[in-house]
Protein backbone atom coordinates (compact mmCIF):
# COMPACT_ATOMS: atom_id res chain seq x y z
CA UNK A 1 0.00 0.00 0.00
CA UNK A 2 2.84 2.67 1.12
CA UNK A 3 4.59 1.64 -1.95
CA UNK A 4 1.74 2.19 -4.11
CA UNK A 5 1.53 5.75 -2.64
CA UNK A 6 4.87 6.27 -3.04
CA UNK A 7 4.86 5.17 -6.78
CA UNK A 8 1.80 7.75 -7.19
CA UNK A 9 2.96 10.62 -5.62
CA UNK A 10 6.40 10.12 -7.48
CA UNK A 11 4.27 10.17 -10.96
CA UNK A 12 2.59 13.13 -10.54
CA UNK A 13 6.02 15.26 -9.21
CA UNK A 14 7.63 14.08 -12.25
CA UNK A 15 4.35 15.01 -14.60
CA UNK A 16 4.77 18.53 -12.95
CA UNK A 17 8.93 18.75 -13.98
CA UNK A 18 8.20 17.53 -17.37
CA UNK A 19 5.68 20.32 -17.82
CA UNK A 20 6.98 22.96 -16.84
CA UNK A 21 10.80 21.72 -18.83
CA UNK A 22 8.87 21.67 -22.29
CA UNK A 23 7.14 24.32 -21.95
CA UNK A 24 10.12 26.44 -21.06
CA UNK A 25 10.69 28.52 -24.33
CA UNK A 26 14.98 28.16 -24.17
CA UNK A 27 14.22 23.96 -23.86
CA UNK A 28 11.94 24.42 -26.82
CA UNK A 29 14.19 26.30 -28.92
CA UNK A 30 17.05 23.84 -28.29
CA UNK A 31 15.08 20.80 -29.20
CA UNK A 32 13.76 22.22 -32.02
CA UNK A 33 17.10 23.20 -33.63
CA UNK A 34 18.45 19.48 -32.90
CA UNK A 35 15.64 18.07 -34.16
CA UNK A 36 16.39 19.93 -37.84
CA UNK A 37 20.21 19.26 -37.31
CA UNK A 38 19.13 15.46 -37.26
CA UNK A 39 16.64 15.84 -39.77
CA UNK A 40 19.28 17.99 -42.31
CA UNK A 41 21.93 15.26 -41.40
CA UNK A 42 19.79 12.45 -42.13
CA UNK A 43 19.06 14.10 -45.52
CA UNK A 44 22.44 14.21 -46.52
CA UNK A 45 23.38 10.91 -44.87
CA UNK A 46 21.10 9.04 -47.39
CA UNK A 47 21.51 11.44 -50.30
CA UNK A 48 25.21 10.13 -50.04
CA UNK A 49 24.39 6.62 -49.35
CA UNK A 50 21.90 6.74 -52.61
CA UNK A 51 24.88 8.28 -54.69
CA UNK A 52 27.08 5.96 -53.68
CA UNK A 53 24.53 2.82 -54.24
CA UNK A 54 24.00 4.14 -58.07
CA UNK A 55 27.68 4.14 -58.14
CA UNK A 56 28.80 0.55 -60.19
CA UNK A 57 31.85 -0.60 -58.55
CA UNK A 58 34.11 -3.60 -59.33
CA UNK A 59 33.66 -6.61 -56.75
CA UNK A 60 36.25 -6.35 -53.92
CA UNK A 61 37.33 -8.62 -50.89
CA UNK A 62 35.66 -7.69 -47.63
CA UNK A 63 37.96 -4.77 -46.13
CA UNK A 64 38.77 -3.74 -42.26
CA UNK A 65 38.22 0.07 -41.15
CA UNK A 66 41.48 1.61 -41.23
CA UNK A 67 43.57 -0.87 -43.22
CA UNK A 68 41.27 -1.66 -45.94
CA UNK A 69 42.69 -4.47 -47.69
CA UNK A 70 45.97 -4.34 -46.11
CA UNK A 71 46.29 -7.24 -44.20
CA UNK A 72 45.31 -9.54 -47.05
CA UNK A 73 48.28 -8.43 -49.35
CA UNK A 74 51.56 -10.54 -49.33
CA UNK A 75 54.42 -10.39 -51.39
CA UNK A 76 54.84 -11.13 -54.78
CA UNK A 77 51.12 -9.58 -55.07
CA UNK A 78 51.21 -9.83 -58.57
CA UNK A 79 50.67 -13.65 -58.31
CA UNK A 80 48.28 -12.49 -54.99
CA UNK A 81 46.41 -10.22 -57.48
CA UNK A 82 46.33 -13.25 -60.33
CA UNK A 83 44.97 -15.45 -57.77
CA UNK A 84 42.20 -13.36 -56.08
CA UNK A 85 41.09 -12.19 -59.72
CA UNK A 86 39.86 -15.86 -59.78
CA UNK A 87 36.97 -15.34 -57.25
CA UNK A 88 36.52 -11.55 -57.81
CA UNK A 89 36.86 -11.32 -62.28
CA UNK A 90 39.48 -9.43 -63.91
CA UNK A 91 38.98 -6.00 -62.66
CA UNK A 92 38.99 -5.95 -58.72
CA UNK A 93 38.39 -3.28 -56.19
CA UNK A 94 40.74 -3.14 -53.19
CA UNK A 95 41.77 -0.32 -50.65
CA UNK A 96 45.33 -0.04 -49.46
CA UNK A 97 44.74 1.87 -46.42
CA UNK A 98 42.34 4.68 -47.07
CA UNK A 99 43.24 4.55 -50.81
CA UNK A 100 40.80 2.73 -53.14
CA UNK A 101 42.83 0.69 -55.73
CA UNK A 102 41.34 -1.05 -58.68
CA UNK A 103 43.18 -3.80 -60.44
CA UNK A 104 43.08 -4.56 -63.90
CA UNK A 105 44.45 -8.42 -65.07
CA UNK A 106 42.89 -8.74 -68.72
CA UNK A 107 43.95 -7.50 -72.13
CA UNK A 108 40.45 -5.73 -72.33
CA UNK A 109 40.73 -3.98 -69.48
CA UNK A 110 45.12 -2.98 -69.99
CA UNK A 111 43.11 -1.34 -73.54
CA UNK A 112 41.15 0.52 -71.36
CA UNK A 113 43.52 1.91 -69.03
CA UNK A 114 46.26 2.77 -71.77
CA UNK A 115 44.59 3.16 -74.63
CA UNK A 116 40.77 4.02 -74.82
CA UNK A 117 41.44 6.09 -71.46
CA UNK A 118 44.64 6.95 -71.99
CA UNK A 119 44.61 10.61 -71.32
CA UNK A 120 42.02 9.90 -67.89
CA UNK A 121 45.00 7.69 -66.66
CA UNK A 122 48.18 9.89 -67.96
CA UNK A 123 49.11 10.43 -63.79
CA UNK A 124 50.93 8.22 -61.64
CA UNK A 125 50.51 7.31 -58.33
CA UNK A 126 52.08 10.17 -56.56
CA UNK A 127 53.87 8.68 -53.04
CA UNK A 128 55.73 10.87 -50.61
CA UNK A 129 58.60 8.63 -50.58
CA UNK A 130 59.07 8.88 -54.27
CA UNK A 131 58.35 12.62 -54.42
CA UNK A 132 61.11 13.22 -52.19
CA UNK A 133 63.64 11.37 -53.48
CA UNK A 134 62.67 12.46 -56.71
CA UNK A 135 63.36 15.87 -56.86
CA UNK A 136 59.73 16.62 -55.93
CA UNK A 137 58.53 14.56 -59.03
CA UNK A 138 61.19 16.94 -61.34
CA UNK A 139 61.55 13.67 -62.99
CA UNK A 140 59.74 11.55 -65.92
CA UNK A 141 58.27 8.69 -64.28
CA UNK A 142 56.02 10.46 -61.46
CA UNK A 143 56.00 13.84 -63.01
CA UNK A 144 52.48 14.70 -62.85
CA UNK A 145 51.16 15.06 -66.66
CA UNK A 146 51.01 18.34 -68.01
CA UNK A 147 53.69 20.62 -69.78
CA UNK A 148 56.83 19.72 -67.49
CA UNK A 149 56.41 16.29 -68.09
CA UNK A 150 55.53 17.04 -71.93
CA UNK A 151 58.85 18.32 -72.53
CA UNK A 152 61.02 15.82 -70.34
CA UNK A 153 59.61 12.87 -72.03
CA UNK A 154 60.27 14.54 -75.49
CA UNK A 155 63.95 15.01 -74.13
CA UNK A 156 63.77 11.46 -73.09
CA UNK A 157 62.41 10.39 -76.39
CA UNK A 158 64.34 12.55 -79.33
CA UNK A 159 67.55 13.38 -77.51
CA UNK A 160 68.48 10.63 -74.67
CA UNK A 161 66.98 7.25 -76.43
CA UNK A 162 66.29 7.69 -79.69
CA UNK A 163 67.44 5.01 -82.25
CA UNK A 164 70.07 6.75 -83.29
CA UNK A 165 71.50 7.67 -79.88
CA UNK A 166 71.50 4.00 -79.24
CA UNK A 167 73.06 3.41 -82.06
CA UNK A 168 75.83 5.69 -81.07
CA UNK A 169 76.16 4.18 -77.68
CA UNK A 170 77.15 1.01 -79.40
CA UNK A 171 80.68 1.11 -78.48
CA UNK A 172 79.97 0.81 -74.90
CA UNK A 173 77.69 -2.33 -75.47
CA UNK A 174 80.53 -3.66 -77.34
CA UNK A 175 83.16 -3.46 -75.16
CA UNK A 176 81.42 -3.97 -71.74
CA UNK A 177 79.88 -6.82 -73.26
CA UNK A 178 83.51 -7.84 -74.65
CA UNK A 179 85.23 -7.50 -70.78
CA UNK A 180 82.12 -9.91 -69.49
CA UNK A 181 83.03 -12.43 -72.12
CA UNK A 182 86.71 -12.60 -71.32
CA UNK A 183 85.59 -12.58 -67.32
CA UNK A 184 83.54 -15.89 -68.16
CA UNK A 185 86.44 -17.24 -70.27
CA UNK A 186 88.76 -17.17 -66.93
CA UNK A 187 86.60 -18.88 -64.95
CA UNK A 188 85.87 -21.67 -67.84
CA UNK A 189 89.05 -23.57 -69.22
CA UNK A 190 90.28 -26.36 -67.30
CA UNK A 191 88.52 -25.98 -63.73
CA UNK A 192 84.90 -25.39 -65.06
CA UNK A 193 84.03 -23.39 -61.82
CA UNK A 194 80.32 -22.24 -62.14
CA UNK A 195 79.66 -18.28 -62.86
CA UNK A 196 77.80 -16.41 -60.89
CA UNK A 197 76.22 -15.12 -63.77
CA UNK A 198 73.40 -12.66 -61.77
CA UNK A 199 76.08 -10.80 -60.23
CA UNK A 200 77.72 -10.25 -63.98
CA UNK A 201 74.66 -9.07 -65.46
CA UNK A 202 74.11 -6.52 -62.52
CA UNK A 203 77.91 -5.33 -63.11
CA UNK A 204 77.06 -4.80 -66.78
CA UNK A 205 74.22 -3.21 -66.76
CA UNK A 206 75.37 -0.40 -64.43
CA UNK A 207 78.32 -0.32 -66.03
CA UNK A 208 76.61 0.59 -69.46
CA UNK A 209 74.09 2.73 -68.10
CA UNK A 210 77.35 4.75 -65.71
CA UNK A 211 79.13 5.00 -69.33
CA UNK A 212 76.36 6.33 -71.08
CA UNK A 213 75.00 8.76 -68.40
CA UNK A 214 78.20 9.83 -67.08
CA UNK A 215 81.06 9.13 -69.60
CA UNK A 216 82.94 6.42 -67.19
CA UNK A 217 82.49 3.54 -64.96
CA UNK A 218 82.06 4.02 -61.24
CA UNK A 219 81.92 0.27 -60.16
CA UNK A 220 85.37 0.19 -59.52
CA UNK A 221 85.80 3.58 -57.47
CA UNK A 222 84.48 3.89 -53.94
CA UNK A 223 82.29 7.04 -54.62
CA UNK A 224 80.63 4.93 -57.55
CA UNK A 225 80.17 1.58 -55.27
CA UNK A 226 79.00 3.57 -52.49
CA UNK A 227 76.36 5.28 -55.31
CA UNK A 228 75.42 2.52 -56.82
CA UNK A 229 74.38 1.05 -53.48
CA UNK A 230 72.19 4.16 -52.84
CA UNK A 231 70.36 3.47 -55.88
CA UNK A 232 69.42 -0.04 -54.80
CA UNK A 233 68.49 1.41 -51.38
CA UNK A 234 66.54 4.09 -54.00
CA UNK A 235 64.93 1.82 -55.47
CA UNK A 236 64.05 -0.54 -52.07
CA UNK A 237 62.21 3.04 -50.71
CA UNK A 238 60.27 3.72 -53.53
CA UNK A 239 58.74 -0.14 -53.38
CA UNK A 240 58.04 0.24 -49.51
CA UNK A 241 54.79 0.87 -47.81
CA UNK A 242 54.82 4.15 -45.78
CA UNK A 243 51.93 4.72 -43.39
CA UNK A 244 51.74 8.68 -44.71
CA UNK A 245 50.55 7.64 -48.11
CA UNK A 246 47.92 4.90 -47.03
CA UNK A 247 47.00 6.07 -43.51
CA UNK A 248 47.70 9.37 -42.70
CA UNK A 249 46.93 8.69 -39.13
CA UNK A 250 49.33 6.85 -38.57
CA UNK A 251 52.22 8.86 -40.17
CA UNK A 252 54.09 9.33 -37.14
CA UNK A 253 55.35 5.95 -37.52
CA UNK A 254 57.29 6.52 -40.74
CA UNK A 255 59.16 9.39 -38.02
CA UNK A 256 59.23 6.80 -35.15
CA UNK A 257 60.43 3.74 -36.79
CA UNK A 258 63.11 5.63 -38.74
CA UNK A 259 61.77 5.13 -42.12
CA UNK A 260 61.67 8.94 -42.77
CA UNK A 261 65.80 9.12 -41.62
CA UNK A 262 66.50 6.68 -44.04
CA UNK A 263 64.89 8.13 -46.83
CA UNK A 264 66.64 11.57 -46.04
CA UNK A 265 69.85 10.28 -45.74
CA UNK A 266 69.42 8.26 -49.16
CA UNK A 267 68.09 11.55 -50.59
CA UNK A 268 71.20 13.42 -49.47
CA UNK A 269 73.98 10.79 -50.42
CA UNK A 270 72.76 10.18 -54.08
CA UNK A 271 72.01 14.27 -54.17
CA UNK A 272 75.91 14.46 -53.30
CA UNK A 273 76.96 12.12 -55.90
CA UNK A 274 75.20 13.37 -58.55
CA UNK A 275 76.24 17.36 -57.75
CA UNK A 276 80.13 16.17 -57.98
CA UNK A 277 79.47 14.18 -61.04
CA UNK A 278 77.79 17.01 -63.13
CA UNK A 279 80.45 19.60 -61.06
CA UNK A 280 83.17 17.29 -62.88
CA UNK A 281 81.28 17.64 -66.31
CA UNK A 282 81.33 21.69 -65.90
CA UNK A 283 84.88 21.24 -64.67
CA UNK A 284 86.31 19.55 -67.79
CA UNK A 285 86.19 20.87 -71.52
CA UNK A 286 86.51 17.77 -73.86
CA UNK A 287 90.56 18.39 -74.34
CA UNK A 288 90.67 17.93 -70.35
CA UNK A 289 88.59 14.16 -70.73
CA UNK A 290 90.37 13.08 -73.87
CA UNK A 291 93.72 13.72 -71.58
CA UNK A 292 91.93 11.25 -68.86
CA UNK A 293 91.67 8.93 -71.26
CA UNK A 294 87.85 8.84 -69.95
CA UNK A 295 85.56 7.86 -72.87
CA UNK A 296 84.22 9.99 -75.57
CA UNK A 297 82.15 12.52 -72.62
CA UNK A 298 80.84 14.69 -75.48
CA UNK A 299 78.12 12.30 -75.79
CA UNK A 300 77.20 11.44 -72.00
CA UNK A 301 73.57 12.16 -70.84
CA UNK A 302 74.67 14.78 -68.59
CA UNK A 303 76.59 16.69 -71.35
CA UNK A 304 73.34 16.67 -73.24
CA UNK A 305 70.97 18.21 -70.50
CA UNK A 306 73.48 20.14 -69.05
CA UNK A 307 72.94 21.56 -72.79
CA UNK A 308 69.23 21.75 -72.91
CA UNK A 309 69.34 23.20 -69.08
CA UNK A 310 71.14 26.46 -70.92
CA UNK A 311 68.80 26.97 -73.16
CA UNK A 312 65.86 26.06 -71.03
CA UNK A 313 65.55 27.59 -67.48
CA UNK A 314 62.55 25.03 -66.92
CA UNK A 315 64.78 22.28 -67.09
CA UNK A 316 67.25 22.85 -63.92
CA UNK A 317 69.83 21.12 -62.01
CA UNK A 318 67.60 18.99 -60.15
CA UNK A 319 65.48 18.10 -63.51
CA UNK A 320 69.27 16.75 -64.44
CA UNK A 321 69.86 14.95 -61.20
CA UNK A 322 66.20 13.55 -61.36
CA UNK A 323 66.22 12.50 -65.14
CA UNK A 324 69.60 10.42 -64.33
CA UNK A 325 67.90 8.84 -61.33
CA UNK A 326 65.80 7.83 -63.93
CA UNK A 327 68.22 6.22 -65.99
CA UNK A 328 69.42 3.98 -63.44
CA UNK A 329 65.86 2.92 -61.89
CA UNK A 330 64.38 2.17 -65.15
CA UNK A 331 67.60 0.97 -67.07
CA UNK A 332 69.94 -1.26 -64.87
CA UNK A 333 67.63 -3.90 -62.88
CA UNK A 334 65.18 -4.17 -65.80
CA UNK A 335 67.86 -5.67 -68.10
CA UNK A 336 69.55 -7.31 -65.35
CA UNK A 337 66.73 -9.28 -64.14
CA UNK A 338 65.37 -10.13 -68.12
CA UNK A 339 69.00 -11.68 -68.86
CA UNK A 340 69.14 -13.99 -66.20
CA UNK A 341 65.21 -15.00 -66.50
CA UNK A 342 66.18 -15.31 -70.20
CA UNK A 343 69.41 -17.45 -69.36
CA UNK A 344 67.66 -19.53 -66.21
CA UNK A 345 64.84 -20.30 -69.32
CA UNK A 346 66.97 -21.72 -71.48
CA UNK A 347 69.32 -24.16 -69.27
CA UNK A 348 65.68 -25.25 -68.13
CA UNK A 349 64.97 -25.96 -71.97
CA UNK A 350 68.17 -27.58 -73.58
CA UNK A 351 66.37 -28.04 -77.06
CA UNK A 352 65.07 -24.30 -76.94
CA UNK A 353 69.22 -23.38 -76.12
CA UNK A 354 70.32 -25.86 -78.74
CA UNK A 355 68.29 -24.15 -81.34
CA UNK A 356 68.94 -20.74 -80.42
CA UNK A 357 72.66 -21.20 -80.50
CA UNK A 358 72.35 -23.01 -83.82
CA UNK A 359 70.58 -19.74 -85.13
CA UNK A 360 73.64 -17.44 -83.89
CA UNK A 361 76.27 -19.51 -85.18
CA UNK A 362 74.59 -19.91 -88.45
CA UNK A 363 74.20 -16.29 -88.90
CA UNK A 364 77.79 -15.38 -87.10
CA UNK A 365 79.22 -18.11 -88.80
CA UNK A 366 83.63 -17.28 -88.31
CA UNK A 367 82.77 -14.16 -86.94
CA UNK A 368 83.72 -12.88 -83.46
CA UNK A 369 81.73 -9.49 -83.69
CA UNK A 370 78.14 -9.48 -83.12
CA UNK A 371 77.02 -6.43 -84.73
CA UNK A 372 73.26 -5.04 -85.11
CA UNK A 373 72.96 -5.96 -88.43
CA UNK A 374 73.73 -9.59 -87.40
CA UNK A 375 71.06 -9.32 -84.51
CA UNK A 376 68.23 -7.75 -87.08
CA UNK A 377 68.07 -11.55 -88.73
CA UNK A 378 67.91 -13.49 -85.11
CA UNK A 379 64.67 -14.03 -85.54
CA UNK A 380 64.47 -16.86 -82.82
CA UNK A 381 66.76 -15.22 -80.80
CA UNK A 382 63.68 -12.42 -80.39
CA UNK A 383 60.93 -14.92 -79.78
CA UNK A 384 63.35 -15.92 -76.71
CA UNK A 385 63.26 -12.24 -75.51
CA UNK A 386 59.72 -11.76 -76.27
CA UNK A 387 58.81 -14.64 -74.44
CA UNK A 388 61.07 -14.12 -71.02
CA UNK A 389 59.16 -10.56 -71.11
CA UNK A 390 55.86 -12.70 -71.32
CA UNK A 391 56.58 -15.35 -69.14
CA UNK A 392 58.62 -13.16 -66.74
CA UNK A 393 57.95 -9.74 -66.90
CA UNK A 394 60.43 -7.94 -65.16
CA UNK A 395 57.91 -5.23 -64.09
CA UNK A 396 54.47 -6.45 -63.17
CA UNK A 397 52.16 -3.49 -62.72
CA UNK A 398 51.54 -0.64 -64.98
CA UNK A 399 50.90 2.21 -62.06
CA UNK A 400 48.33 5.00 -62.88
CA UNK A 401 46.09 7.45 -61.45
CA UNK A 402 42.51 9.04 -62.69
CA UNK A 403 42.75 12.26 -63.29
CA UNK A 404 38.96 12.68 -63.22
CA UNK A 405 35.93 10.02 -62.56
CA UNK A 406 35.65 8.21 -65.28
CA UNK A 407 33.36 4.96 -66.39
CA UNK A 408 35.66 2.03 -67.45
CA UNK A 409 33.98 -1.86 -68.44
CA UNK A 410 30.98 -0.50 -67.15
CA UNK A 411 32.41 0.60 -63.79
CA UNK A 412 32.84 3.79 -61.87
CA UNK A 413 36.30 5.27 -61.49
CA UNK A 414 36.58 8.52 -59.24
CA UNK A 415 39.39 10.88 -59.60
CA UNK A 416 42.56 9.93 -57.59
CA UNK A 417 41.82 6.36 -57.59
CA UNK A 418 45.12 4.23 -58.05
CA UNK A 419 45.12 1.88 -60.93
CA UNK A 420 47.16 -0.60 -61.13
CA UNK A 421 47.22 -3.11 -64.24
CA UNK A 422 48.78 -6.69 -63.91
CA UNK A 423 51.33 -7.01 -66.71
CA UNK A 424 52.49 -10.35 -65.26
CA UNK A 425 49.03 -11.64 -65.09
CA UNK A 426 48.46 -10.27 -68.21
CA UNK A 427 50.75 -12.19 -69.70
CA UNK A 428 49.96 -15.72 -68.69
CA UNK A 429 46.01 -15.33 -69.32
CA UNK A 430 44.66 -18.31 -70.86
CA UNK A 431 42.11 -16.27 -72.89
CA UNK A 432 44.73 -14.42 -74.47
CA UNK A 433 47.57 -17.56 -74.82
CA UNK A 434 47.95 -20.90 -75.37
CA UNK A 435 49.61 -23.01 -72.61
CA UNK A 436 50.80 -19.97 -71.08
CA UNK A 437 52.64 -21.64 -68.06
CA UNK A 438 55.10 -23.18 -70.74
CA UNK A 439 57.54 -21.29 -72.06
CA UNK A 440 57.66 -21.37 -75.23
CA UNK A 441 59.13 -18.93 -78.13
CA UNK A 442 57.60 -20.40 -80.73
CA UNK A 443 54.62 -18.71 -80.27
CA UNK A 444 56.06 -15.56 -81.37
CA UNK A 445 57.35 -17.37 -84.34
CA UNK A 446 53.99 -18.77 -85.30
CA UNK A 447 52.36 -15.39 -84.52
CA UNK A 448 55.00 -13.05 -85.28
CA UNK A 449 53.02 -9.82 -85.25
CA UNK A 450 52.24 -9.57 -81.45
CA UNK A 451 54.99 -7.55 -79.90
CA UNK A 452 55.63 -5.71 -76.93
CA UNK A 453 55.34 -1.83 -78.30
CA UNK A 454 52.10 -1.04 -76.82
CA UNK A 455 49.62 -1.98 -79.90
CA UNK A 456 49.01 -5.55 -78.44
CA UNK A 457 47.76 -5.37 -75.15
CA UNK A 458 48.25 -8.65 -74.21
CA UNK A 459 51.51 -8.22 -74.22
CA UNK A 460 52.59 -5.07 -72.37
CA UNK A 461 56.15 -5.23 -70.24
CA UNK A 462 56.73 -2.24 -71.42
CA UNK A 463 53.33 -0.47 -70.79
CA UNK A 464 51.71 1.47 -73.46
CA UNK A 465 50.07 5.29 -74.79
CA UNK A 466 51.41 8.21 -73.09
CA UNK A 467 53.30 7.00 -70.40
CA UNK A 468 54.74 3.75 -72.46
CA UNK A 469 58.61 2.80 -71.63
CA UNK A 470 61.28 5.23 -73.40
CA UNK A 471 63.84 2.69 -73.02
CA UNK A 472 62.25 -0.12 -75.49
CA UNK A 473 65.45 0.37 -77.84
CA UNK A 474 68.38 0.63 -75.87
CA UNK A 475 67.30 -2.30 -73.51
CA UNK A 476 66.67 -4.43 -76.71
CA UNK A 477 70.00 -3.59 -77.64
CA UNK A 478 71.78 -4.93 -74.87
CA UNK A 479 69.80 -7.52 -73.96
CA UNK A 480 70.19 -9.78 -77.60
CA UNK A 481 73.69 -8.62 -77.55
CA UNK A 482 74.40 -10.03 -74.56
CA UNK A 483 72.59 -13.00 -74.84
CA UNK A 484 73.84 -13.55 -78.67
CA UNK A 485 77.23 -13.33 -77.44
CA UNK A 486 77.23 -15.69 -74.46
CA UNK A 487 75.68 -18.59 -77.29
CA UNK A 488 78.36 -18.22 -79.87
CA UNK A 489 81.41 -17.66 -77.70
CA UNK A 490 80.55 -20.88 -74.87
CA UNK A 491 78.48 -24.02 -74.48
CA UNK A 492 76.62 -24.12 -71.46
CA UNK A 493 75.06 -26.52 -68.51
CA UNK A 494 74.25 -26.42 -65.27
CA UNK A 495 76.48 -27.02 -61.65
CA UNK A 496 76.87 -30.70 -60.80
CA UNK A 497 73.91 -32.36 -59.64
CA UNK A 498 71.41 -29.76 -60.78
CA UNK A 499 69.23 -31.16 -63.61
CA UNK A 500 67.01 -28.71 -66.17
CA UNK A 501 64.24 -29.46 -64.20
CA UNK A 502 65.26 -28.64 -60.60
CA UNK A 503 66.78 -25.07 -61.58
CA UNK A 504 65.38 -22.51 -58.94
CA UNK A 505 62.91 -20.18 -60.39
CA UNK A 506 62.17 -18.58 -57.22
CA UNK A 507 60.76 -15.16 -57.36
CA UNK A 508 62.26 -12.02 -55.16
CA UNK A 509 60.03 -9.44 -53.89
CA UNK A 510 59.88 -5.77 -54.94
CA UNK A 511 58.93 -3.70 -58.05
CA UNK A 512 61.18 -5.24 -60.35
CA UNK A 513 61.02 -9.16 -60.43
CA UNK A 514 64.71 -10.63 -59.95
CA UNK A 515 65.56 -14.39 -59.13
CA UNK A 516 65.27 -14.55 -55.17
CA UNK A 517 68.76 -16.83 -55.73
CA UNK A 518 71.66 -15.70 -57.90
CA UNK A 519 72.05 -17.75 -61.26
CA UNK A 520 74.93 -20.29 -61.51
CA UNK A 521 76.03 -21.54 -64.56
CA UNK A 522 79.01 -23.37 -65.74
CA UNK A 523 80.69 -22.40 -69.41
CA UNK A 524 81.75 -25.86 -70.25
CA UNK A 525 83.21 -24.87 -74.13
CA UNK A 526 84.96 -21.74 -74.80
CA UNK A 527 85.38 -20.74 -78.68
CA UNK A 528 87.64 -17.73 -78.52
C1 LIG B 1 63.73 -4.66 -69.93
C2 LIG B 1 63.81 -3.37 -69.74
C3 LIG B 1 62.68 -2.46 -69.30
C4 LIG B 1 61.39 -2.75 -68.92
C5 LIG B 1 60.73 -4.13 -68.86
C6 LIG B 1 60.73 -1.50 -68.61
C7 LIG B 1 59.41 -1.38 -68.21
C8 LIG B 1 58.76 -0.18 -67.99
C9 LIG B 1 57.36 -0.05 -67.69
C10 LIG B 1 56.38 -1.20 -67.52
C11 LIG B 1 57.08 1.27 -67.54
C12 LIG B 1 55.71 1.89 -67.23
C13 LIG B 1 54.95 2.07 -68.53
C14 LIG B 1 53.51 2.46 -68.41
O1 LIG B 1 53.05 2.90 -67.35
O2 LIG B 1 52.78 2.34 -69.40
C15 LIG B 1 58.32 1.99 -67.76
C16 LIG B 1 58.44 3.37 -67.71
C17 LIG B 1 59.64 4.01 -67.83
N1 LIG B 1 60.86 3.47 -68.17
FE1 LIG B 1 61.22 1.52 -68.56
N2 LIG B 1 61.63 -0.47 -68.77
C18 LIG B 1 62.83 -1.01 -69.20
C19 LIG B 1 63.98 -0.32 -69.50
C20 LIG B 1 64.14 1.04 -69.39
C21 LIG B 1 65.36 1.76 -69.69
C22 LIG B 1 66.64 1.12 -70.24
C23 LIG B 1 65.13 3.07 -69.39
C24 LIG B 1 66.06 4.25 -69.49
C25 LIG B 1 67.32 4.20 -69.78
C26 LIG B 1 63.76 3.17 -68.90
C27 LIG B 1 63.15 4.34 -68.49
C28 LIG B 1 61.80 4.46 -68.19
C29 LIG B 1 61.15 5.74 -67.86
C30 LIG B 1 61.84 7.10 -67.79
C31 LIG B 1 59.80 5.46 -67.65
C32 LIG B 1 58.71 6.45 -67.29
C33 LIG B 1 57.95 6.90 -68.53
C34 LIG B 1 56.81 7.85 -68.23
O3 LIG B 1 56.31 7.89 -67.11
O4 LIG B 1 56.42 8.58 -69.14
N3 LIG B 1 63.19 1.93 -68.92
N4 LIG B 1 59.32 1.10 -68.04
Amino acid sequence: MSNGLHRDVLISFQQIEMDEFVLHPFFLSVIIFSVIYILKKWIILSKSCSKRTLLVLPPSPRKLPILGNLHQLRPLAHRLFKSLGRKYGPVMLLHFGSRPVIIFQSADGAKEVVNTHDLVFANRPETRVAKRLLYDSKDISIAPYGEYWRKLKSICVLQLLSNKRVHSFQYIREEETALVMKKIKSCSGSSSAPVNLSQLFMTLSNDIICRSAFGKKYSQEEDGNKFLSLITELMQLLGSFSFRDYIPSLSWMDRASGFDARVGRVAKGIDDFLDHVIQEHLNYDDTDSVKLGETRRETTFIKILLKINSEDVSIDKDSIKAIILDVFVGGTDTASATLAWAMTELLRHPIVLNKLQKEIREILRDKHDVTDKDLEKMHYLKAVVKETLRYHTPVPFLAREAREDVKVMGYDVAAGTMILTNAWAIGRDPASWDEPEKFKPERFLINSSIDFMGLDFELVPFGAGRRRCPGIAISMANIELVLANLLQKFEWGLPQGIKPEDLDTTENPGGIIHRKNPLFAVATHCYF
